[in-house]
C-alpha cells in the first residue's frame, strides 16, 4: 500500500485500533524509504520527514502513532549516503514491527495471570492487547464468560464478539448504556489503551471512563492492556493528549441533522479515564500501578527530557 493509501486507510479507521495503526504507518514508511529517489542524505531526510508528518496527522489521540514514526525517523539522524538511510529506516521498521507483535503476546501473557478460572470480563471497544489477555487466559484452560460492549457510534464491539465467539468463549453483547446494569456480575474490567499520560490516566474509545466509574463504584478492578510506546512522553511538560473528534455523520445521519437546527452533534471518539480508577496496566515490560507510569515514559521510550521541548 504507497504512503497516502495507508494514511488515507488509517483517517476513515479502515485500519484501526491503535497498536495496528502503529504498525500499519511504520511498513508504510518502510515502503517509502525503499522508493525514494533522493540525490542526498538531507533531502532523503526531508521527504521522510514530510511523509511522517502525513501519518502521524490522521489520526491525534493514539500516541503509538507518533511514537512509532519517531523511533523509525531516529534511524536518520546521522547518514552520509542515501543508501545508508535507507537501509537504516527498513530495519528499524522492521525491528518496530516485530518488538509491536512481541509485546501484545507478552502482554496477554503476563494479563492471563490476572484473569481466574470463573471470572466474568468485561471489555470495551475491540483492543488487540486486551483480547490478547481474554483469549490467552480461555486458551490457558480457565473457564471464563465476557460481556462486550456494541460501541457506538462505530460499533467495533462487533469485531470483538466475532474474535470470542470465533475462539468459542461465552460472550454477552450489550449497549453501551447497559454497562451499569450489568456490572456487578462483572469480576474484572479488561480494555485497551490508546495513549497514557505520566500521571496514569488512560485514553481510551469514548464510554470507557463511564465503564471504569462503574466498575469503581462497584468495586470491580479494571486493567488495562498497553503496550510501551502507548505512553505519552510530551505529557511530561503538561501537554494534554487531543481528543479526536471525528465526522457527526457517524452518530446522526446529516439528512436528519440538517431538519434540527438547534442541534449540535458532537462525536468525540476517546476518553480519559483517571489513574484512581484504573488498578492496573499490563505493558510488555511487566504489570505497574498507573502511578509507575513515569517510569515505563522514562525507561522504555528512550526519549531525552530536552527532546521534549
Ligand atoms: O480505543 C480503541 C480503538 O479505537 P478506534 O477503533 O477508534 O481506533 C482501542 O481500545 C485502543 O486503540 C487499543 O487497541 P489495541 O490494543 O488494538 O492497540
Amino acid at each position: 500500500m504507497v504512503l497516502s493509501e495507508t494514511a488515507a486507510s488509517i483517517k476513515s479507521m479502515e485500519i484501526r485500533g491503535a497498536g495496528r495503526i502503529a504498525r500499519a504507518a511504520v511498513e508504510a514508511l518502510a515502503d517509502y524509504a525503499a522508493n525514494l529517489d533522493a540525490s542526498d542524505p538531507d533531502t532523503f531526510k526531508q521527504e521522510m520527514r514530510k511523509a511522517a508528518d502525513i501519518l502521524t496527522e490522521t489520526r491525534p489521540t493514539a500516541v503509538s502513532l507518533p511514537n512509532a514514526v519517531r523511533s523509525v525517523m531516529r534511524a536518520l539522524d546521522s547518514f552520509d549516503s542515501v543508501e545508508a538511510a535507507r537501509d537504516a529506516v527498513l530495519a528499524r521498521a522492521a525491528e518496530f514491527v516485530e518488538h509491536s507483535e512481541h509485546a501484545v503476546e507478552r502482554i496477554a501473557a503476563i494479563g492471563a495471570r490476572h484473569i481466574s478460572d470463573g471470572d466474568v470480563l468485561l471489555t470495551h471497544c475491540n483492543s488487540e492487547a486486551a483480547l490478547g489477555c481474554i483469549l490467552e487466559a480461555h486458551r490457558q484452560g480457565k473457564d471464563i464468560e465476557v460481556y462486550a460492549t456494541e460501541v457506538r457510534p462505530r460499533g467495533q464491539g462487533l469485531i470483538t464478539i466475532r474474535t470470542l465467539n470465533d475462539a468459542g468463549i461465552r460472550t454477552n453483547y450489550i449497549v453501551d448504556s447497559a454497562v451499569r446494569y450489568f456490572i456487578n456480575d462483572v469480576d474484572l474490567v479488561v480494555v485497551g489503551a490508546d495513549a497514557i499520560a505520566v500521571n496514569g490516566a488512560v485514553v481510551n474509545k469514548i464510554g470507557t471512563a463511564q465503564i471504569a466509574h462503574a466498575a469503581h463504584e462497584a468495586r470491580t478492578n479494571v486493567i488495562v492492556a498497553a503496550e510501551t510506546y502507548k505512553f505519552a512522553p510530551r505529557t511530561i511538560l503538561g501537554e494534554l493528549i487531543e481528543i479526536e473528534e471525528r465526522d457527526t455523520a457517524e452518530v446522526l445521519p446529516r439528512e436528519v441533522a440538517e431538519k434540527l437546527p438547534f442541534v449540535r452533534v458532537r462525536n468525540p471518539t476517546f476518553d480519559v479515564t483517571p489513574a484512581e480508577y484504573v488498578d492496573l496496566i499490563v505493558t510488555e515490560q511487566g504489570a505497574i500501578p498507573p502511578g509507575l507510569a513515569f517510569t515505563v515514559i522514562r525507561d522504555y521510550l528512550g526519549w531525552k527530557i530536552e527532546e521534549l521541548r
